[in-house]
């Protein structure tokens, strides 16, 4: 199993490449099946999920490739099997958004419940329920979704949906089953991240009529028929806030090339009223960083609001900031699996629910550390670039599944890091 070897107390100085986002270039492989025409992707990440999800769709009949500039190619005309085994669905949550493509577009569909994660239970409840509003009829059998059309039907029908919380993958799901339904679908509650409105943009450009995105209503207008198109995948904004927070804790300065700092206020704004320098314009951030940060607390929500996915790396630059801060996960019940790791490393965090309190302390050491999901694990990186002496990060895997070879653009700014077997 691979694990990273950090020698901590580098500065991190240069330029690095934001990658397109796992977030969106997911949902949008999926959305290529909603087409018999071919469909160009670029901008796509090399990341372990998004292999699976080529693996899941090939699976299905589909030809992807993955080309070495980032494109991906794809082609659904072949699809003839619309189903998403456990073994590739339990190694990806996102699995379900083939859902509602495959109902959409051939009346049937069959797809592993997602198992529980390490951050969550993560049932699909509300996916079920939506999609049953649009006439799906659902049933779940030995671990499997079992969709299909009531007989007589060819086409989901619009519906008004209102999900009893704020869901990214559900969103999607229902935006892409209702771009090929009968009638008009209104999501009342939808998620407003910028992977929604990335792949609205690219389900527009399919044919699909689309309005709203970016608000808490999205209105579809259903379409017969979609056709192929070519997207680029949005910058991925965790990643860039990722490296943010790492040059916030390391201190350095760095640019980071195609971040997009409108997707990252929230986070940007925090990390200036922790001392840190940030200039942004088209298609860039810089971040300057020099000596002991102020600690600075916050709450994750949907977007707007400070996003869960960059909870654990914020918490690790806390953890050697000046004073205490207070961290309030609201999304995910188990969502600080890495608190007792980053405590291995000499951090000061109790845990109380669903806040974690923090005490900065002046400097943490070096030690073996297990990586438990994916933040987790790039939180306990940036904590091992400022820890003194050698952390080596256990499990990786996690790691890879949504960053693209961090340990390479560590390297390129100047950190001691290396990938091991
Ligand atoms: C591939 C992808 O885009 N993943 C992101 C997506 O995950 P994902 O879309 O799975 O997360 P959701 O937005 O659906 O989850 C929000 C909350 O709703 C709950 N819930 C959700 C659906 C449902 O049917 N029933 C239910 O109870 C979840 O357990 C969670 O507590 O949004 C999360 C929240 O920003 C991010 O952390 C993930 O990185
Ligand atoms: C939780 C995450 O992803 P996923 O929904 O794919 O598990 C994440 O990206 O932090």
């Amino acid at each position: 199993m691979d694990k990273l070897i950090i020698r901590g107390g580098k500065r991190l100085q240069g330029t690095l490449d934001v990658a397109g986002a796992k977030n969106a270039a997911l949902p949008e492989l999926c959305a290529a099946l909603l087409t018999a025409e071919p469909v160009t992707l670029s901008n796509v990440p090399r990341l372990q999920d998004v292999s699976t999800m080529l693996k899941l769709i090939r699976n299905m009949g589909v030809s992807a490739e993955h080309h070495e500039d980032g494109r991906v190619t794809l082609d659904a005309g072949g699809l003839n099997n619309p189903e998403a085994p456990y073994e590739l669905v339990k190694t990806m949550r996102a699995s379900v958004l083939a859902l509602g493509p495959l109902l959409a577009r051939f009346g049937h569909a069959k797809v592993s419940l997602p198992g529980g994660c390490a951050i969550g239970s993560r049932p699909v409840d509300q996916h079920i329920k939506g999609l049953q509003a649009m006439g799906a009829v659902i049933t779940v059998e030995h671990g499997y979704m079992l969709a299909s059309l009531p007989e007589g039907r060819t086409r989901l029908k619009g519906a008004h949906i209102t999900t009893d919380m704020v869901t990214v993958t559900g969103t999607e799901n229902f935006m892409m089953a209702a771009a090929l339904a009968e009638g008009e679908t209104v999501l009342e509650n939808a998620a407003q991240e910028p992977e929604i409105g990335d792949l609205a943009e690219m389900l527009i450009q399919m044919g699909a009529k689309i309005e709203g995105h970016g608000t808490r209503r999205i209105r579809i207008q259903g379409v017969e028929r979609l056709h192929g198109c070519e997207h680029q995948v949005v910058a991925d904004r965790i990643e860039a806030g990722t490296f943010l927070c790492a040059v916030a804790a390391t201190g350095g300065d760095v640019v980071l090339r195609h971040g997009r700092a409108d997707h990252l206020e929230v986070v940007i704004e925090k990390l200036r009223d922790a001392g840190a320098t940030i200039e942004a314009g088209e298609g860039f951030i810089r971040v300057k960083a020099d000596g002991r940060l102020k600690a600075q607390s916050f709450r994750t929500t949907e977007y707007p609001g400070f996003p869960t996915d960059m909870q654990a790396q914020f918490m690790a630059l806390n953890c050697i900031s000046q004073g205490a801060s207070k961290v309030t996960e609201t999304i995910f019940e188990n969502r600080f699996m890495h608190v007792n790791e980053l405590v291995r490393l000499g951090a000061h965090i109790q845990i109380d629910g669903k806040v974690s309190v923090i005490e900065g302390v002046e400097k943490l050491s070096g030690a073996t550390v297990m990586a438990t999901d994916l933040r987790a694990s790039a939180s306990l990186v940036i904590a091992g670039l400022v820890a003194e002496g050698e952390t080596i990060v256990d499990r990786i895997y996690h790691l890879d599944r949504g960053y693209d070879r961090m340990e390479l653009k560590l390297r390129g700014l100047g950190a001691d890091i290396e990938r091991v077997k």
